[in-house]
């Protein structure tokens, strides 16, 4: 048996769009029930943020979720396959009106994802003094509350209507398919089968 941990939320559809291709069936969570068990496989429907958390502690084998979250959180798990869903990018966002000086010996920047901001300004040798936000990013700069903003950007809208642009990419991200270490290596085979599968679905051959 295999234990997959599905992601809710942005990817959840495209993501049930492979695994509806491979499987060949309708492929439905009841309204609030969080397993479906489906032959061989057991789905968990996680939070996206908790995708890594379950599949590095071993309560999923595998799991899909952004690079994103993968590279914030720094877990220990495989990264298998790209699945070439969910593409955005990690930038840093100011107002449409400023530049970025990389002279100053510190910057205020407001950000969800704290470690990939504290890790880039410090490869930058700038100082960061980085404040933790939940959502509303874009909010920051026009208010005073940080000088830059760490966020995802999908079609640019969101910073365009709120008068910002991207100063710089940090990074281009996609959904993954993940792996639990140990699981990787005592249930290889129907990994690599699954593997197989949702490859050919995401090379559309
Ligand atoms: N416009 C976008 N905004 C946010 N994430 C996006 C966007 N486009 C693609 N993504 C990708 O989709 C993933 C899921 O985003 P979603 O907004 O569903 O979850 P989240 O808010 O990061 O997590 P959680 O719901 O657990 O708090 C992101 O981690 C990212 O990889
Ligand atoms: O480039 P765009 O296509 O405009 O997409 C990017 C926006 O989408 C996400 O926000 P989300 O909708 O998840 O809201 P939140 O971060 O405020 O929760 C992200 O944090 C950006 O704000």
């Amino acid at each position: 048996m295999l234990t997959v941990a599905l992601p809710k939320g942005r990817i959840a559809e495209q993501t049930l769009e492979i695994f509806e291709t491979i499987f060949g069936d309708e492929f439905k969570f009841e309204s609030r029930k969080l397993i479906l068990d489906m032959g061989a496989f057991r789905f968990l429907l996680v939070r996206n943020q908790d995708v890594p958390t379950y599949v590095a502690h071993q309560a999923a084998d595998i799991g899909v979720v952004g690079l994103d979250v993968i590279e914030e959180q720094g877990l220990d798990i495989i990264r298998l396959l790209d699945l070439g869903i969910g593409k955005c990018k990690v930038a840093v966002g100011i107002r449409e009106d400023d530049e970025l000086d990389w002279s100053k010996p510190q910057m205020k920047v407001a950000s969800k994802m704290v470690n990939i901001t504290r890790n880039y300004f410090s490869k930058k040798a700038m100082g960061v003094e980085v404040i933790k936000l939940y959502g509303s990013i874009e909010l920051a700069p026009l208010v005073g509350l940080a000088d830059a903003i760490v966020d995802i950007v999908e079609t640019g809208t969101t910073m365009k209507e709120n008068g910002l642009k991207v100063a710089e990419t940090i990074m281009e991200s996609s959904a993954h398919l993940i792996a639990n270490k140990h699981s990787f290596l005592a249930k290889k085979s129907e990994i690599m089968e699954l593997y197989t599968q949702m490859e050919k679905v995401v090379r559309g051959s």
